[in-house]
């Protein structure tokens, strides 16, 4: 197969969807990689380390697109992409369709075939693609947000450990899972005083077990939000319903109750974000005020910590690229059902349910478009 790797344009995106790595694995399994010059630059990888991985530089993403069957990315294809995409083309990126209809429509219309990475399970109930850069953007989220609660930034000018004397931040998380408890593990060593909140008592049976000593946690209802939201100087957002628009479990009119100069950093915002005030932000431009209350909204986190994320990310994706790459895309969605729950949209329709019911979307099943 031709596998083909572009840069990656959103702003301030320096990852790249496939490592070095990756393409000498696919080189050796008999395919042809293409990767854009430059690339992997901004990850910290040259032309030349993927020339001696056995891949080709092309200069231009209209050549990655035109030359490839399958397009590997880390962002979802932004609107020129977009147009480059066509029918029978495998894509294979982070996609986020809930929160994005001009997306989806595109991608319908293109007649390609998307696997999305959030959207892929495991055995245990995971997402293993998503986790790698949930683990990121939950390590990230205390140390941005502590940047945030400087007072020069916007924030209450708390410091997050407190001093012998002065009591730490508080730090409330909302959503224990991969993000949450990554945030919550980061915060607690910096001396911060942190509750987690989720609505799933298996995790929270977890999370007790295992980080008891280090952190709270609390069953997440309105009221338990409300309470511990007003007290906190801090608050992460990292819940998640796989596919679908994250639940707004802080409303406008709930700002005021928070204390002044407060941190909001919305983890969730590639689902839509988790507070009603949360609208996506960039690296370049990252944090806004509403009503006293600072927000960071930075929907590509990760891509702050390039090289560490790419590597990661690139860890994660290589079996399924290979596999994709090996079987082509229905063989090996038959034979892992897993890779299937990641199909999104194919020939035209939308594969997966809760963007559908996010959109107003007809779809169809994923197990149908193997049929097409
Ligand atoms: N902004 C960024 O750069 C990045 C954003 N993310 C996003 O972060 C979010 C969280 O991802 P993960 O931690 O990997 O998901 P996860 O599935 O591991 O955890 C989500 C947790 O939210 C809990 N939850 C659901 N509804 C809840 C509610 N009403 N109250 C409290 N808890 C609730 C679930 O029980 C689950 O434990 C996702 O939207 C993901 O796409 C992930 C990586 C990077
Ligand atoms: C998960 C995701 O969207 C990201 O890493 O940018
Ligand atoms: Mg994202």
């Amino acid at each position: 197969m031709k596998i083909g790797c572009p840069k990656e344009i959103k702003p301030q995106e320096f990852r790249i969807g496939m490592t070095p790595a990756a393409a000498r694995e696919a080189v050796n399994a008999g395919h042809d990689v293409f990767i854009e010059a430059g690339g992997g630059l901004g990850a910290g990888f040259s032309d030349d380390d993927y020339t001696a991985a056995g891949a080709t530089m092309l200069a231009t993403p209209e050549e990655i697109f035109a030359t490839a069957d399958m397009i590997v990315k880390v962002k979802e294809p932004q609107p020129g992409e977009r147009k480059m995409l066509r029918e029978g083309q495998l894509l294979f990126t982070y996609l986020h369709l809930a929160p994005d209809p001009a997306q989806t429509k595109d991608l319908i219309d293109s007649g390609c075939t998307a696997i999305a990475y959030e959207t892929v399970t495991d055995n245990n109930g995971g997402l293993p693609l998503l986790a790698p850069m949930s683990e990121v953007a939950g390590r990230l989220a205390p140390q941005v947000g502590s940047y945030t609660l400087q007072k020069a930034n916007g924030g209450r000018g708390v410091l997050m450990g407190g001093v012998p004397g002065v009591a730490p931040a508080k730090v409330l998380v909302i959503g224990g899972g991969v993000v949450g408890t990554h945030a919550a593990k980061i915060a607690a060593g910096m001396g911060a005083d942190v509750t987690v909140l989720d609505r799933s008592l298996t995790r929270l049976k977890y999370l007790d077990d295992v980080f008891g000593g280090t952190f709270k946690n609390q069953y997440s209802t309105a009221e338990a939000t409300a309470e511990l939201a007003a007290d906190a100087d801090m608050i992460i957002g990292a819940v998640l319903i796989p596919g679908a628009a994250a639940p707004k479990l802080i409303s406008r009119e709930q700002l005021k109750s928070l204390k002044p100069g407060a941190v909001l950093v919305d983890v969730a915002i590639d689902q839509g974000g988790c507070f009603e005030t949360s609208k996506a932000t960039t690296h370049q431009d990252p944090i806004y005020e509403v009503d006293g209350v600072m927000h960071y909204c930075v929907a590509n986190m990760p891509g702050a910590v390039a090289r560490t994320s790419t590597i990661a990310l690139g860890n994660a994706t290589m079996p399924f690229m290979l596999a994709l790459a090996n079987k082509g895309w229905k063989q090996a969605c038959k034979d892992n059902a897993h890779l299937l729950n990641g199909l999104n949209v194919h020939a035209g329709k939308l594969t997966y349910a809760a963007v559908g019911e996010a959109l107003g979307m007809d779809h169809i099943t994923p197990e149908a478009a193997l049929e097409i």
